[in-house]
This record gives C-alpha cells, structure tokens and sequence, in this order.
C-alpha cells in the first residue's frame, strides 16, 4: 500500500538518484516542457473516463493523473506538505458562492 507522502518520496528519490529505465527519470530527463504535456493528458483523459460508466477506468486515470501531479510539484520544488498546509487553512472557512448570469442572459 503506497500513499501520497511515499509516492512523492519515492519520485524525490528518482529526482536526486536518477535510475535507468525509470519513467519518473524519463520525465525528469526530458524536462518541464514533457511534464506539463503529461498533465494535460492525462487531465483530459480524468475528464473523458468521468463521464463513461466504468469507475474502474476513472480511478485508473485519476492515479495516473495523480502521479503525474506529484511529478510536476517534485520537479517545481513544492511539496506535498505545503499543499496540505494550504487545504488545512482553507478548513473551516465559509465558501462564497454568487450566482453568475448565463451568458445568453448577457
Ligand atoms: N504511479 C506511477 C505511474 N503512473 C503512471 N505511470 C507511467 O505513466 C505512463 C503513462 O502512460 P502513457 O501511455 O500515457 O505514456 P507512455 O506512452 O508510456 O509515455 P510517454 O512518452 O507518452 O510519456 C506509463 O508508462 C506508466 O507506467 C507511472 N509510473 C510510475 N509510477 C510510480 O512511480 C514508481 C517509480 O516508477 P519508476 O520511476 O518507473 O521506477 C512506481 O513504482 C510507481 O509507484
């Protein structure tokens, strides 16, 4: 059983002790640009698997998007604590909606 923590650990350790043959090497090897193409693929896949019936593949493409997001954060430098730190602010904190116009009422 692997969590979020471990999984960044582990892409951190890629990051520092690159290994031959890794996929998290590879992306670090062809750089930020790769990375982000990645992220939006993976991204658009969450979104096409969300509206089909099978959970199955949707929680397949939520890992895979979640993967490539501790991937991106790792090479940006920013950490999984951080953004913990920031949804723990946000706790408690009372949402503001409005109501927006439809644009045909515009
Ligand atoms: N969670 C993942 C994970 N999720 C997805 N992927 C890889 O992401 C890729 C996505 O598939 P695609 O078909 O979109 O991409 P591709 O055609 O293989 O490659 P591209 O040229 O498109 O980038 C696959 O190669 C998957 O293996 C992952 N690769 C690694 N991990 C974790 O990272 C750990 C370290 O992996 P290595 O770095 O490979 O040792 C593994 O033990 C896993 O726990």
């Amino acid at each position: 059983m692997q969590d979020l923590d471990e999984l960044y650990q582990l892409i951190l350790d890629r990051k520092n002790n690159p290994k031959e043959g890794s996929y998290t090497d590879y992306l670090f090897t062809k750089g930020l640009d790769k990375i982000l193409k990645k992220v939006g693929e993976e991204s658009t896949e969450v979104i096409v698997a969300a509206k089909n019936d099978s959970d199955d593949e949707f929680v397949y493409e939520v890992a895979d998007l979640a993967y490539h997001v501790l991937v991106l954060m790792a090479d940006r430098g920013i950490s999984v604590d951080q953004v913990k730190k920031e949804l723990a602010e946000r706790e408690g904190l009372m949402s503001k909606t409005k109501e927006r116009r439809d644009i045909k009422d515009l």
